[in-house]
């Protein structure tokens, strides 16, 4: 049975309407257009940076929040507070990788694909400062004109996790252009992470693992094999991200360099391990 992975939507967002879209199980090679398929946006080039690293004040793409102690919006404390998008074909598995992180749940039900916005904070302690991820990610739903408000939120993140999945060749080969649609609109600097999702799913898989690390080593991305079903993986994704962007605002010199390539070779798990 597939798993719904409930939505959170942007209630009268001025674009988009807050709704779901109920989804038969997925046909591979079918899923919401990927960046291959899609037009150039409509809205003007966005601008890019010439900030290296976001510090505390940089502008566009530093730290949402920094000092202490804040507040964020649910009540939650922080010192520092970071944008971390989702990205990937439709059905990869976002939705439910968020929830896994956020309320470690995975709930049976009908595929549930989002329309609009869906996203989650999630407060994380690294070394003794709080982190807050602020995590969302955009589905257009194959709405062209909404296209360009997407590809703006790209450069408003600091974080992006590109997402395939592993039992879906189709998912896989759009990565590149994911890639592509990444180089053109996110921030130069933006921290970015390959997670080949699916795990779980052993007898369906097929793509290899060595497939993903191949293709994360052609680009320079770190990369892992998650499950948002069994929870492979996804808090350590989620925690490598949260560091190495802590590290990037906040650098003490007394403190060693976070490198984020090795903290994930050294700390994921291999899927076969962790069968539930
Ligand atoms: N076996 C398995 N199924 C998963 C996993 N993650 C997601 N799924 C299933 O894949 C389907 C799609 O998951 P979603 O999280 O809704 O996918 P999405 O990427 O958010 O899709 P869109 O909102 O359309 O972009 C659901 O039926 C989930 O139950 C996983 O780790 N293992
Ligand atoms: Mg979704």
């Amino acid at each position: 049975m597939r798993a719904l992975c409930p939505s959170t939507h942007i209630s009268g967002h001025p674009l988009l309407p807050a709704m779901s879209r109920k989804k038969t199980p997925k046909s591979k090679g079918a899923s919401t257009p990927a960046a291959s398929t899609l037009p150039a946006a409509n809205g003007p080039r966005p601008a890019r940076s010439g900030t290296a690293r976001p510090g505390p004040d940089a502008q566009p793409n530093g730290p949402l929040q920094s000092g202490r102690p804040s507040l964020g919006g649910g009540g939650d404390f922080y010192d520092v507070a970071f944008k971390v998008m989702l990205v990937g074909d439709s059905g990869v598995g976002k939705t439910c990788l968020l929830v896994r992180f956020k309320d470690g749940a995975f709930l049976a039900g009908t595929f549930i694909s989002t329309v609009g916005i869906d996203f989650r904070n999630k407060v994380l302690d690294v070394d003794g400062v709080k982190v807050k991820l602020q995590l969302q990610m955009w589905d257009t739903a194959g709405q062209e004109r909404f296209r360009s408000v997407t590809h703006a939120y790209y450069r408003d993140a600091h974080a992006l996790l590109l997402l395939y999945d592993v039992t879906n060749k189709a998912s896989f080969d759009n990565i590149q252009a994911w890639l592509a649609e990444i180089h053109e609109y996110a921030q130069h600097d933006v921290a970015l992470m390959l997670l080949g999702n699916k795990v779980d799913s052993a007898h369906e898989r097929v793509v290899k693992r060595e497939d993903g690390e191949k293709l994360a080593k052609e680009y320079g991305l770190p990369f892992m094999e998650t499950s948002a079903k069994t929870g492979l993986n996804v808090d350590l994704a989620f925690t490598a991200i949260a560091k190495e962007l802590k590290q990037r605002s906040m650098k003490t010199p007394s403190e060693p360099r976070f490198r984020l390539h090795d903290y994930v070779k050294r700390e994921g798990q291999g899927a076969s391990c962790c069968r539930p």
